[in-house]
């Protein structure tokens, strides 16, 4: 067993972390290209952080763009253990109001135009992703949005979009026919590649705005679902401290760790050495002898 290390995955509205006791910036290249920005390693507590903007600093770059297998392969990289995404989502559901906490459980995935696997030919692996998200960071995500003195719904589908554009009115009432309660554009790859990496992943959506099913109500407006950001902004900055504290020190092994072990199909002598050189943050615990 060993101490916690949390990536936090900061989406629109939170470009950094102030009150993260910084101890350093890294620029980490992978195989995959360089992720979004630097990322902030600090502490809380007994908590190791690494904090990456998945836009870049500033919102440099729009979902289709953001290179989600060199965001996960940096914190695979720099030794995270565990994942927790943070992002500005519209709502679905009459019961979800902006400024609403939504912790996920569950994802419909409709990205269209994005990397979705460090996986492919050379070396093929099939992981579960039934549950795609982790049940212990989840109920400590939804227990830091309560401490940190937000609202927090728990068990909600969210409906991944490609856009850079909002949804038309008839995608969004069919999304709300599906089961869909929450909508955004960036969580997925994030969730499949990191169930690919064996890192635990939870995430918190924070409404921003209704979406478009609503008879009456004018489409959604990105200034506006800036200023609501904003106004979500400091509850998400106090839930990344609470979460962190409220971690115990020693973190007992995840099933999520090792799926890897039941996923691979390509047998050793069929592998292209150069996949697998590819994918060395992905295998290094495959690859690495435990130390005797
Ligand atoms: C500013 S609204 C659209 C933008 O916000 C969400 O991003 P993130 O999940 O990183 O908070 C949404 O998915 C869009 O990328
Ligand atoms: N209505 C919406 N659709 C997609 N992504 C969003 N992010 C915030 N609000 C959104």
């Amino acid at each position: 067993m060993g101490g916690w290390t949390i990536g936090i995955i900061g989406g629109s509205g939170l470009y950094a972390l102030p009150g993260l006791e910084e101890i350093a910036r890294h620029d980490v290249e992978t195989p995959w290209g360089r992720p979004s920005d630097a990322i902030l390693e600090g502490r809380i507590g007994t908590t190791r952080l690494l904090f990456l903007p998945r836009h870049g600093a500033g919102h440099r770059i729009p979902p289709s763009e953001i290179n989600a297998r060199a965001n996960v392969d940096a914190l695979k990289q720099l030794g995270a253990t565990d994942l927790l995404a943070i992002s500005s989502v519209g709502s679905l559901r009459e019961e979800l109001p902006p400024g609403r906490f939504v912790v996920v459980d569950q994802f419909i995935d409709r990205t269209v135009a994005r990397p979705a696997s460090f996986f492919g030919t050379g070396l093929v692996a099939h992981v579960s992703l039934a549950d795609p998200t982790c049940p212990r960071l989840s109920a400590s995500a939804a227990a830091a949005v309560e401490a940190a003195g937000g609202d927090a719904a728990t068990g909600a589908t969210y409906l991944a979009m490609e856009g850079p554009q909002f949804s038309t009115r008839a995608e969004s009432l069919m999304y709300r026919q599906w089961g869909a309660d929450i909508i955004g554009m960036t969580a997925m790859p994030e969730a499949r590649l990191a169930r690919e990496a064996e890192l635990p992943y939870a995430l918190v959506g924070m409404v921003t705005d209704y979406d478009c099913w609503r008879e009456d109500e004018a489409g959604v407006v990105a200034t506006d679902v800036v200023a609501q950001m904003h106004a979500n902004g400091a509850t998400a900055r106090k839930l990344v401290q609470a979460f962190a504290k409220a971690l115990p020190a020693e973190r007992t092994p995840s099933p999520i760790d090792t799926v890897l072990d039941h996923a691979l199909l390509t047998v050793p002598a069929a592998r292209d050495p150069a996949m697998e050189e590819k994918l060395g943050a992905i295998l290094r615990r495959l690859t690495t002898s435990p130390a005797t």
